[in-house]
């Protein structure tokens, strides 16, 4: 069975985070671990509360996971300050493992901030060189590559400025949520961009699609597809999560991943 670790937050409500990491691990038949970088009190309407576990701590947690079940992938989501950064980078570098996706988590969508301001460098110069892939939204690609992208052709160069600053070697996914009239991702892997077109669906109930959309990347890449294959997979995975329409809570609500049960049974 391929085993496959997180390293993110904890989302109470279970939408997004730690918990929307395992319910894709589920669905995938995976084997599910989990490095918690962070506590937070949230629901369908906001964050309510924030507590970062201390950088021992998470070391500790890496450490257990590391020595005794190797994962085949990791994805890398909330991590809310350059300690915590630091941590995950030095065991990284210690126990090299494949097929790292990196979630570069900043802004929750119901806008709260899950980065502090100075933890941003730290996070680009430290962890991001480290990841095979990393999955931007727009507002996070903006920041990344600063440049303002209103349009498709400014997604390709966003993801093109990103990739030069990591030397290339790290893939570039510019999700296209936030785009109000089209779902379109761009993959900007080995120089070459290639688009992920999505019907957009009109549901507003996406909380955690990120969160999820890296975890089915990262699932993919340890059941050995190759990136542009992972990444196919993982928005038909988020598709269709999204229009299954589940309504829960009083905002944003989350994704049903049972439905990939049914489907696959
Ligand atoms: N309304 C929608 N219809 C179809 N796909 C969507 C919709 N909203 C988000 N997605 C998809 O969900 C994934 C996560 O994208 P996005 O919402 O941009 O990321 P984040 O959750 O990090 O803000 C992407 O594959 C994106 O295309
Ligand atoms: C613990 C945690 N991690 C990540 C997100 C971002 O998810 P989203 O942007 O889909 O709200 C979140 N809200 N909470």
């Amino acid at each position: 069975m391929k085993k496959v670790l997180t390293i993110a937050g904890s989302d109470c409500s279970g939408g997004a985070g730690i918990q929307a990491d395992l319910k894709t691990m589920m669905a995938h038949k995976v084997y599910g671990m989990s490095a918690i970088t962070s506590l937070t009190a949230q629901n369908t309407t906001g964050v309510y509360g924030i507590s970062d576990v201390t950088p021992d701590f998470l070391a500790n947690e890496l450490e257990c996971i590391f020595d005794d079940i190797f994962p085949d992938a990791v994805k890398i989501g909330m991590v809310s300050n350059s300690e915590l950064i630091r941590t995950i980078a030095d065991k990284l570098k210690k126990y090299k493992p494949k097929n790292i996706v990196l979630d570069p988590v900043m802004v929750s969508t119901s806008g709260s901030r899950l980065l502090e301001e100075e933890a941003s460098a730290s996070l680009i110069n430290i962890l991001m060189p480290l990841a095979d892939i990393i999955t931007p939204n727009i507002p996070e690609a903006e920041v990344l590559s600063s440049m303002k992208i209103s349009k498709a052709e400014e997604m390709v160069e966003a993801a093109k400025v990103i990739s030069d600053k990591l030397d290339g070697r790290t893939a570039v996914l510019v999700k296209g949520g936030h785009d109000l009239n089209t779902a379109n991702d761009l993959l900007y892997c080995d120089e070459r961009a290639v688009w992920f077109e999505g019907e957009r669906i009109n549901n507003d109930n996406t909380h955690g699609t990120g969160c999820t959309l890296s975890s089915a990347i990262a699932c993919n890449l340890a059941m050995e597809n190759d990136m542009a294959s992972a990444v196919e997979n993982a928005k038909k995975y988020i598709s269709g999560a999204l229009k299954d329409g589940l309504n829960l809570g009083k905002g944003s609500g989350p994704l049903n991943h049972a439905f990939w049960l049914d489907i696959n049974r």
